[in-house]
């Protein structure tokens, strides 16, 4: 298949348009895929952000609550702080929820006096900070690690340190006076478990995760990222889900919400939800994968279409094509049907038929009248020929006598005088001159003297070689003009002419004699006419030294 050919054009084409529909179409689904799973996914992460949030706020609140609520519980405002009663209290409220790793009472000097476990019993706190603040107020504290504590539960819990986040209270005594600081130390594991129980099995699996950042900007949660994990500069605005370049880690789906607990101070935190982008538009790879698949196939079945649609069209085109072809190589009976059922084909496969019948009918005309002129052509040129012959004869022929005339003799001359001066022998020039002619005219009428000239004409042509001329030169004179001949051989030919002259008895008139110069070319004579003025001189010497006898020519004459 040529790459010009209307098929390999038709299938380019076609390909070509269905090719650029599936690209747009390919983008533009893609560009919608992406945008609305874009925006679906981060509704799923603002979700779990926000239902994260507003456990730790109000986990948060809760524990602050129940502080606030020990504090001003009738039991610690009156019994004795160290009572079996007290003790028993805040083991039951440390029972009721599983992250409190301490809850205690100290003295307003420091001194723990009640605790959970009897934990730090004894113990003087009054340098810690919940300590401090719950002298004056309710207390949040944010995470840290309890260094009295951690000894007595241990370091590490999982690979990380045992942190706590610190709730206090004062309590005052019926009186107004202060009493004690009541103080909870809960384990961080609770916000751990808040965010696993926030992100779905199904989300986890999709790599979505949660982070807590701290007021002082510095990571919370998750434990491994604490001082390892760059925060990004261009974070989404509070409650706003962007797409965020996470440095070294790539691109990432991000949401970032407050977490306002309404407590007594606040802390500050920041929950940030992220997923993968790559992750969170994996549908929309999936998607572009099978929109690719249905895209290569319809392209292959489009070209395949063209291509048989093509073939339709084509094949009667090509055949008429082969059709002409064949007539251009000279072929007379090509046939111009084809198999087409469609309109146009068939009626421009009658037309070239029709077409064909006629320029062969004109063909034939064409030849027939081509062999006519061929023949009056050869018809014409022969009679051309002829005239021209009998014209180029005419030109040559003295008309009265029929020998040749003074322009075929001066030819001969020229001729003779070339191959002279190439080298060929000499040649010899007799002019001979009818003695007295005048008075033949004048007694025996004109008519009489041209019987003369002509019998004189024939007399010289019948005496010379065929390879000699003899001419009419002028009225009465003729001039021979002998090839190859030497002077003596010469003098001898014109005296047998002067004698047969003078020997013949012309009709009506009787015996007429002539006089005959005669001159030899020379290598030296610049032209023919040259050695003819010499043959005249010798002539006219003839004429006056008597007549009727032949003069050679002497350096005298020359
Ligand atoms: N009948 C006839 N006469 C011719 C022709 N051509 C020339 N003449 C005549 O030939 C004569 C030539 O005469 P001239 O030249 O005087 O010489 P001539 O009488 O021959 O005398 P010489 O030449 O001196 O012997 C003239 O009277 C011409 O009229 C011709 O074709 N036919």
């Amino acid at each position: 298949m040529h790459i010009d050919s209307f098929r390999a054009r038709l299938v380019g084409y076609f390909g070509g348009l269905i090719l650029l529909v599936s690209l747009v179409l390919t983008l533009f689904l893609d560009r919608q895929a992406s945008n609305t799973l874009s925006k679906a996914s981060g509704s799923a992460l603002y979700g779990i952000a926000n239902s994260a949030a507003l456990m730790l706020e109000r986990n948060l609140a809760e524990r602050e609550r129940e502080t606030s609520l020990l504090s001003k519980s009738y039991l610690l405002k009156n019994a004795e702080l160290d009572s079996v009663a007290v003790q028993q209290r805040l083991e039951d409220i440390k029972a009721t929820y599983k992250y409190y790793a301490w809850i205690g009472v100290a003295t307003p000097d420091g001194a723990v006096v009640a605790a959970t476990d009897a934990m730090l019993v004894g113990q003087n706190v009054s340098q810690r900070q919940w300590f401090v603040a719950g002298l004056t107020g309710s207390y949040l504290g944010d995470v840290h690690k309890a260094v009295l504590l951690a000894k007595l539960l241990g370091e590490e819990q999982a690979g990380q340190p045992l942190r706590f986040i610190d709730f206090a209270a004062p309590v005052y005594a019926a009186d107004n006076s202060l009493r004690a600081v009541v103080a909870s130390h809960v384990n961080w594991d609770w916000v751990q478990d808040i965010l696993a129980s926030a992100i779905t099995a199904e989300a986890a699996s999709e790599d979505v995760e949660a982070l807590v950042l701290g007021e002082n900007g510095n990571w919370l949660h998750p434990f491994a990222y604490i001082g390892k994990l760059a925060v990004p500069e261009s974070l989404p605005e509070l409650g706003q889900v962007a797409i965020v370049d996470w440095p070294d880690e790539g691109r990432f789906l991000t949401t970032r919400l407050a977490v306002n607990a309404s407590t007594s101070s606040e802390l500050g935190w920041q929950l940030v939800v992220r997923q993968p982008i790559s992750r969170a538009l994996q549908p929309v790879d999936e998607l572009n994968k099978q929109l690719f698949i249905l895209c290569f196939f319809t392209l292959l079945l489009s070209i395949m279409l063209a291509y048989q649609l093509a073939r339709r069209f084509s094949y009667p085109i090509e055949r008429l094509a082969d059709s002409a072809e064949q007539i251009a190589l000279g072929g007379e009976h090509v046939d111009f049907a084809v198999n087409s059922s469609l309109h146009e084909f068939s009626r421009l496969s009658l037309s070239l038929g029709k077409m064909m019948e006629k320029l062969a009918v004109r063909r034939q005309e064409l030849e027939q009248a081509n062999t006519h002129l061929e023949q009056q052509v050869v018809i014409r040129t022969a009679d051309l020929e002829r005239a021209n012959a009998a014209l180029q004869d005419l030109s040559h022929k003295d008309a009265l006598t029929g020998i040749c005339n003074r322009r075929a003799a001066d030819e001969r001359l020229k001729t003779a005088h070339l191959a002279l001066k190439r080298g060929a022998a000499v040649y010899a020039v007799m002019l001979l001159d009818i003695d007295h002619f005048k008075q033949v005219n004048d007694n025996f009428g004109h008519e009489a003297g041209d019987k003369v000239i002509q019998q004189v004409a024939n007399l010289l042509q019948d005496s010379v070689r065929e390879t000699d001329i003899v001419a009419r030169y002028g009225g009465e004179e003729f001039i021979v003009v002998l090839a190859q001949t030497e002077p003596a051989k010469a003098t001898l030919i014109a005296e047998k002419l002067r004698a047969a002259i003078a020997a013949d008895r012309m009709t009506a008139v009787g015996q007429i004699t002539a006089s005959i110069g005669v001159a030899i070319a020379n290598i030296r004579d610049t032209d023919a006419e040259a050695v003819v003025r010499r043959a005249d001189a010798a002539m006219y010497q003839a004429k006056r030294t008597g007549r009727n006898r032949v003069q050679l020519c002497d350096s005298l004459l020359l």
